[in-house]
């Protein structure tokens, strides 16, 4: 269990702002943060990597003091063993991803960096340099070198932001794959409802440096208003006008779907918008068995 209870004074644009947190993570789940930028998501994996030092309060990790400004206890990031995945991959370029990844491991390797290689499908890439990469790749190279060190908490820092759609979905599986075969206490930072909810247990909701609102993804983010009906939310991969009307093509539960709306509902939607299609003339066709095909 992760226990943070702490306050740092931050520089923001418009003045200082009090960085004010309470926050629990229970062992083996996936929490996010979530809020507008600038709210100190990323000031709260640093300060819980040992790389922001708070002004007052208490770190708890599995019953270890990590920071205590009372005892003046302060463990050094080192000694803290927390893998962190940044939006910018920042491997070594210098270094092959076998390399990067046995740099990591350190003297913990033994057959843990070629399982992480088989596990991230990264084996026929090992010899490769990161600037030969695609983004998607390094960023999966990101994070087996993260995992590489065997850490127990995993921090990751809007990991898949600068990702496009189809990739994004690849790494959220290897995301998922990894916090469940490696037990891991995972803090993710990202503004992607669908992502969200798809991979996290617990939402932590900032604002100018408080938290304003906790819960699962569903309390958090469900429309009551639409929940009496039949919705369903998904991202938008392309939008085409069609005659009277525009056709979006959008990303649904892993599935492709399209729709009809109308130009004036279309205004404002751009793709990578989450939208929520909400009916309340619903009248499905059932069929039998998860594998029916249309
Ligand atoms: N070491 C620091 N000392 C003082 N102020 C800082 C420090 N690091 C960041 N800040 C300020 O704290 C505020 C919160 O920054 P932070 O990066 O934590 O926000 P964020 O929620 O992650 O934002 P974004 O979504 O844009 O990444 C910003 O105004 C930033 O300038």
């Amino acid at each position: 269990m992760i226990s943070i209870v702490a306050q740092k004074k931050l520089n923001a644009a418009g003045g200082s702002m009090l960085l004010d947190l309470d926050i629990k993570v229970e062992q083996g789940q996936l929490v996010t943060l979530y809020g507008e930028s600038g709210a100190g998501k990323t000031s709260t994996l640093r300060i819980l990597a040992g790389l922001l030092k708070p002004d007052t309060g208490q770190i708890v990790v599995n019953q270890k003091n990590w920071f205590d400004s009372n005892q003046n206890i302060n463990v050094k990031p080192q000694a803290r063993n927390i893998g962190f995945v940044f939006q910018d991959y920042a491997l070594f370029p210098h270094m092959t991803v076998i390399e990067n990844l046995n740099f990591a491991a350190g003297r913990k390797n033994g057959n843990h960096v070629e399982h992480l290689l088989e596990l991230m499908e990264l084996g026929n890439l090992k010899n490769q340099k990161p600037r030969t990469l695609s983004g998607g790749q390094q960023q999966r190279v990101a994070l087996a070198r993260a995992l590489a060190q065997q850490p127990k908490i995993l921090l990751l820092d809007e990991p898949l932001s600068a990702l496009d759609v189809e990739i994004r979905k690849k790494l959220q599986k290897y995301l998922l794959q990894v916090h469940q075969e490696y037990r891991l206490t995972t803090i993710l930072v990202s503004h992607d409802l669908e992502e969200i909810s798809k991979l996290s247990d617990w939402v932590f909701e900032m604002k100018q440096g408080e938290l304003i609102r906790s819960g699962t993804p569903q309390e958090l983010f469900s429309n009551p208003k639409i929940q009496e009906n039949f919705s369903v939310s998904g991202e938008i991969l392309s939008i085409e006008p069609k005659e009277s009307q525009v056709e979006l093509k959008l990303w649904v539960q892993h599935n492709e779907v399209r729709i009809l709306c109308s130009k004036k509902e279309a205004e404002n939607l751009k793709v990578g918008d989450h939208i929520v299609i909400a009916t309340n003339d619903f009248r499905p066709k059932i069929y039998k068995g998860p594998n029916y095909r249309f």
